[in-house]
């Protein structure tokens, strides 16, 4: 049977959602209620699980360490910083800004679904974690640090996330310009984008995040949506963001179509509560530290965003730092 269960960032509280037949739903406008599951392509259907049962239990988070030593997967290192390099001279071309470029990796299952989900809810108490499954979909797993929109009545909260450098115990990221400017665009491009929705809009300073096994830069943004404008208006002028697709979208969004080596499907696409509960609230994350499970194996999707000032070796390096929050639990 169709369901997701799933903890929003710092709570103490697991939530399920069971359909009770095997109907595959799509939500067109975003007016239904349940739990969403959508795609990074906007083409593509977002799977809705219709909340026929509903289920609300405390759980108290039992906080692990991560693990001091992770086998770090090198395979597919030359494909990936090709394409980095390629990111970089369309870049120099002058049409493109950012692209987010990202890649997927195979790692045995030696783990239930449940399993995991219990250890990464106990490696990213801040994010918002979840185990999505629908017969016809498959199983999805993730404990994301992103926000992509919160609605409740007229308020939008969303954030611009992006830069990332390894979590060390005891120590304060050092941020270095690439990293700084990279977040600012993000920033700049989602007050843009959503100018037209919005009566107001505030977009705070950058403050370092931890999310897992590293930091980045995030900005809350907040404000008040236009009194004819509905969930599906502000879902459609944020995704894709910069902060996993590029600037400007329309060229990253070809780019990374055209040269990635894989489908991301499900991989930044975004996910949760749509229109739900009494007050008819809307939470969605992005599907990032994601990772789909089948009966053998996990396909764990990372990616990193590729800017002017990249270094292609560098920034294979992040996207094996990134895939740790998923080894760490595998
Ligand atoms: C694309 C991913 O993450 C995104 C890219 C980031 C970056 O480029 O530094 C940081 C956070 C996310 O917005 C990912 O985790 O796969």
């Amino acid at each position: 049977m169709p369901f997701a269960i799933y903890r929003k960032p710092d709570q103490q509280e697991l939530q399920a959602v069971f359909q009770t037949d095997k109907d595959l739903l799509v939500s067109k406008d975003f007016d239904e209620k349940g739990f969403l599951f959508a795609p990074f392509d906007t083409e593509g259907d977002a799977i809705l699980i219709r909340p026929d049962e509903v289920w609300k239990g405390k759980y108290k988070t039992e906080i692990l360490a991560n693990t001091a030593h992770i086998n770090l997967v090198e395979d597919g290192k030359e494909i990936h910083v090709d394409l980095i390099k390629k990111g970089i001279q369309e870049i120099k071309k002058g049409r493109l800004q950012k692209v987010v470029l990202s890649r997927k990796i195979e790692v045995p299952l030696t783990k239930s679904p449940l399993e995991i989900f219990k250890a990464l809810l106990g490696t990213c108490p801040h994010a918002f974690g979840y185990l999505f499954h629908h017969p016809k979909v498959g199983t999805w797993c993730g404990a994301t640090p992103e926000t992509l929109v919160k609605v409740k009545d007229k308020e939008l909260n969303t954030m611009s996330l992006a830069a990332t450098l390894p979590y060390v115990a005891g120590e304060v990221p050092k941020w270095g310009s690439k990293e700084v400017d990279e977040q600012q665009m993000v920033s700049e491009y989602i007050g843009d984008k959503l100018a037209h929705t919005m009566e107001h809009l505030e977009i705070d300073d950058a403050e370092s995040v931890r999310a897992g096994t590293l930091w980045h830069l995030r900005s809350e943004v907040r404000g008040t949506m236009l009194p004819n404008i509905k969930t599906k208006e502000a879902v459609r002028a944020l995704h894709p963001t910069p902060a996993i697709c590029g600037i400007p979208t329309a060229e990253a969004k070809e780019f990374i179509k055209k040269n990635e080596n894989y489908k991301r499907t499900f991989y930044t696409g975004f996910l949760g509560e749509l229109n739900f509960g009494a007050k008819e609230e809307t939470s969605l994350y992005v599907n990032l530290r994601c990772m789909e499970l089948n009966k053998y194996n996990a396909t764990i999707f990372v990616g990193g965003g590729i800017t002017e000032a990249s270094d292609p070796e560098s920034e294979w390096v992040e996207t094996q730092n990134k895939s740790k929050t998923m080894l760490n639990v595998l």
